[in-house]
């Protein structure tokens, strides 16, 4: 069942790279739903050996760096994301989340895992390649997103999530990094932090990239649901047309507070659980009220404005399901004349430049199952405090300006490690 296999792994990219010999097994999606990594029916025998040659980095994450190659043999291009924790063992790379979820996710809108690889104790895996990320793709471009370019990759996150939500799963980290694109169509990326529906909470209170993070994570509920899901969704929404961060936090507390500023104070019964929490005790946001949101995304036609209050809405039973949103009625807009920003997009992309939050673990945020992709990962990932100042600047963020929250801090609390 084993059979070898060549990466050709080139760390710095140069002609003498040395073949380096790798034991392989090839995923059948299609044929059963569960594999096992035990279960020999399941894993497919391929006689002639593979070749891949690395091109370029692609991008280097918190639980693997992503490298451009390609087949050698066949002239395929693929994503191989080299994870940086050891495996010792092949079950542990088949209890993986990123395994396990993509195993059962195939879907036109989710990224492809090819294969999965261990070679002296290292795990690649091999993806079908996509040509950008969104994130990138804002950044690089001179003008906003037409309406109906945002309809199309709103329409397709959907479609991805909604298939993703339907068989047991919710992603926890959406964020346009996680987005990828190639001629116009998209696939969500990176599962390493997906979790089964069905599973059963506490959840950790790690999850997410910080500026897409849901309230009800940031307030550090116990049992959250795929609604994360679509609060995120709702937030990269608002970030299609503005090309600039709509709750852009430097800090828990300061997501809490730029969330207010944009949807006023909530209504904590929604969050009983947040009255018990030490942290917000010293908070008042009961004189933030909520901003227009037209006046933040004026190039948004009012359905657009709609959808985005309904995936960000404070309590998660308001947001619509995956399935929901892709009915509303943001998806018939026909051609829409939005009004002109506030400010030049390439003003509002300078400034923001360089400025996305770093994936923020603590120690108290490991999680109980072996399986987390950051296991091995130490402190050392505690991010520096991302430089927001410049952030202001921009139309969606001067709402910011007018503080009146208390920022009276109690010391750090500091739960007991779980492991
Ligand atoms: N299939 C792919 N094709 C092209 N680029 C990819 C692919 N998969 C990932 N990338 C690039 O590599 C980056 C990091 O990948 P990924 O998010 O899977 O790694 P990670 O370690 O889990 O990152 P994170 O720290 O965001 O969780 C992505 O933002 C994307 O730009």
């Amino acid at each position: 069942m084993l059979i070898t296999f060549w990466l050709i792994f080139n760390h710095s990219y140069n002609e003498k790279s040395v073949p380096v010999n790798i034991i392989h097994f090839m995923l059948q999606f299609s044929t059963k739903p569960h594999m096992q990594a035990s279960d020999q029916a399941y894993v497919d025998k391929v006689d002639t050996p593979l070749w891949y040659k690395i091109l370029e980095e692609l991008g280097d994450g918190t639980c693997g760096s992503v490298f451009k190659a390609f087949n050698i043999e066949t002239y395929e291009t693929v994503a191989v994301k080299r994870m940086k924790r050891k495996f010792y063992f092949w079950e542990e790379c088949m209890n993986l989340r990123e395994v396990k979820a993509l195993r059962k996710l195939n879907h036109p809108n989710i990224v492809k895992l090819k294969e999965v690889v261990r070679e002296n104790n290292e795990l690649f895996f091999i993806f079908e390649y996509m040509e950008h990320n969104l994130y990138q793709i804002m950044k690089e471009r001179q003008r906003p997103f037409s309406e109906g370019e945002i309809q199309s990759f709103m329409s397709q996150m959907l479609q991805g999530l909604s298939h993703m939500h339907r068989n047991g799963y919710f992603h926890r980290d959406l964020k346009p990094e996680n987005l990828l694109v190639t001629k116009d169509v998209l696939k969500i990326a990176d599962f390493g932090l997906a979790r089964e529906v069905s599973s059963m909470p506490p959840y950790t209170e790690y999850v997410s990239t910080r500026w897409y993070r849901a309230p009800e994570v940031l307030l550090q509920s116990s049992s959250y649901t795929p609604a994360i899901d679509m609060w995120a969704v709702g937030a990269i929404l608002a970030e299609l047309f503005t090309s600039s961060p709509i709750f852009p936090g430097e800090s828990e507390i300061d997501q809490l507070y730029k969330i207010c500023c944009v949807l006023g104070a909530p209504d904590w019964t929604s969050f009983p659980e947040a009255t018990n929490i030490s942290r917000l005790i010293n908070i008042s946001y009961s004189e933030i009220l909520p901003t227009n949101l037209s006046d933040i995304i004026p190039n948004a036609s009012s359905e657009a404005i709609d959808l985005i209050m309904q995936l960000c809405s404070w309590d998660p039973l308001r947001r619509p399901t995956a399935d929901q949103a892709l009915q509303h009625p943001f998806f018939n807009v026909g051609m829409w004349v939005p009004r002109p920003l506030l400010h030049d997009p390439l003003e509002l992309r300078l400034n923001n430049m360089g400025t996305k939050p770093n994936l923020e673990l603590n120690l108290w945020d490991f999680d109980t199952e072996p399986d987390d992709c950051f296991l091995g990962l130490t402190l050392a990932v505690k991010p520096s405090v991302s430089n927001l100042g410049n952030i202001f600047v921009s139309s969606v963020l001067r709402f910011y300006q007018t503080g009146v929250l208390l920022l009276l801090m109690p010391p750090k609390f500091s739960p007991p490690l779980h492991k």
